[in-house]
C-alpha cells in the first residue's frame, strides 16, 4: 500500500479585475495532479520554474488550500485540517526548503532550531532533548559545538544539513524536500544528497524530492513525475523517463542536463540542438487550445504520457490489438 496518495489535486488562484473586483479568471497553478508515494521510496517531482511543484508540495502538507482533489494518508483525506490533526499528520510529514538562510530563524541557536519540532510534538526532558539534538547533528556530520552557533555562522551546505536534521528530528514518515540542493555548489550538493540517503536508510523515510534538475533527480529517485504548467506530462520509473522519454517537454529537459564527459560533449550539443528544433516545430501539438497538457495515457505498466489525442488513440488501439491488459 502507498504511504500517501495524491488524487486529482487542483490549486487554482483567482484573478480579480474590473470595477467590482470580480473573479475574471484563474491561475491553474496545479491542475489535476495524481501520483502515489510508496513507503521508503524517493519520488521525484520535476519541472521548470512556475510549473507548479512548490504549490503541489504546499497543498500536500497543508500550507496551501487545495481547490479540489484528495491527499489520502492512513485512509483519510488530509486536505481536511481536522483529519490532519487527528492523524498527527504534521508530525509525520516534514519539509526541507531550498533557501536555508531564510527558513532557519537567524536569531535562534542551532540547538533551539533543531529542537523546535521536538518541543512541539514530543515534550522530552531537557537532557533527553539535548541528547537527541546531538545525535541528529552527528547524523548530518556536524560537530557538537554547532549547538551554540547561529545559522549565519555556517556555509550553505552545512545549513542545509541543519535543515535535514530538523526535518528528521521527530522521525517523520515523509519529508518533502523542495529544491533542497539547488542553491549549493555541485560538490556540496552530493554531500547533502548522501546525508539524505543515509537518513532514509536509517529511518525508512519516504521523500518527495522536488527539483528542476533531472540530473540530480536521477541519483535520488526510483519514480518520477514531470510537471509542466500545472499538469503532469509524463510519469514513470527512472528507466522510463531517462531511457524512453516520450513527451517533448521531458526530452527537452533531458537534453538540457550538462554533459560532464568531455568526449561526448559535441554529440550531446548536437542532440540538444536537434531536440530544440523539434520542440520549436512540434511542441504545440502536445498542448490543447488552452495551452495545457492532455490527459495522461498509459503506455506501459509503469509509464504514462500526456500524448496528443491522435497518438493516444493509436496507442490504446495498439495495446488492444496486442491484447495487453495495462
Ligand atoms: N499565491 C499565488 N497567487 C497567484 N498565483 C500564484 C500564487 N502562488 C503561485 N502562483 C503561480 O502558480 C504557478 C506555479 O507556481 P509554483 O511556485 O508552484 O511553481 P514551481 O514549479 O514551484 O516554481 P519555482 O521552482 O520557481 O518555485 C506560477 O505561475 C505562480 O506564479
Amino acid at each position: 500500500m502507498s504511504l500517501i496518495e495524491i488524487n486529482n489535486l487542483k490549486v487554482h488562484y483567482p484573478i480579480r479585475g474590473g470595477f467590482w473586483n470580480r473573479i475574471v479568471d484563474n491561475v491553474k497553478a496545479v491542475d489535476g495532479v495524481t501520483f502515489n508515494i510508496e513507503e521508503g521510496e524517493t519520488y521525484g517531482l520535476v519541472g521548470e520554474s512556475g510549473s507548479g511543484k512548490s504549490t503541489t508540495a504546499k497543498a500536500i502538507i497543508g500550507l496551501e488550500k487545495a481547490t479540489s482533489g484528495t491527499v489520502t494518508y492512513k485512509g483519510k483525506n488530509v486536505i481536511e485540517a481536522e483529519n490532519r490533526r487527528r492523524l498527527n499528520y504534521n508530525h509525520d510529514v516534514q519539509m526541507i526548503f531550498q533557501d536555508s538562510l531564510s527558513s532557519l530563524n537567524p536569531r535562534k541557536r542551532i540547538e533551539d532550531i533543531i529542537a523546535e519540532p521536538l518541543r512541539n510534538f514530543e515534550h522530552l526532558s531537557k537532557d533527553a532533548e539535548k541528547l537527541r539534538v546531538l545525535q541528529l547533528l552527528d547524523i548530518v556530520g556536524l560537530d557538537p559545538d554547532a549547538l551554540y552557533k547561529y545559522p549565519h555562522q555556517f556555509s550553505g551546505g552545512q545549513r542545509q544539513r541543519i535543515g535535514v536534521a530538523r526535518a528528521v528530528a521527530t522521525h517523520p514518515r515523509l519529508i518533502i524536500a523542495d529544491e533542497p540542493v539547488s542553491a549549493l555548489d555541485l560538490s556540496v550538493q552530493a554531500q547533502v544528497l548522501n546525508f539524505m540517503k543515509k537518513i532514509q536508510r536509517e529511518f525508512g523515510i519516504s521523500y518527495l524530492f522536488i527539483s528542476h534538475d533531472l540530473g540530480v533527480v536521477r541519483h535520488m529517485c526510483k519514480n518520477i513525475a514531470i510537471m509542466n504548467r500545472g499538469r503532469i506530462v509524463e510519469m514513470g520509473s527512472r528507466e522510463d523517463i531517462y531511457s524512453h522519454p516520450m513527451h517533448i517537454y521531458t526530452k527537452r529537459l533531458l537534453a538540457a542536463i550538462p554533459e560532464t564527459n568531455v568526449t561526448h560533449r559535441e554529440e550531446h550539443r548536437q542532440n540538444r540542438l536537434k531536440i530544440e528544433r523539434v520542440y520549436q516545430e512540434q511542441h504545440q501539438k502536445y498542448y490543447d487550445k488552452e495551452n495545457m497538457a492532455f490527459p495522461l495515457t498509459k503506455v506501459s505498466l509503469t509509464h504514462s504520457v500526456a500524448l496528443p489525442p491522435d497518438e493516444a488513440r493509436q496507442y490504446r488501439q495498439k495495446m488492444n490489438d496486442e491484447g495487453a491488459t495495462i
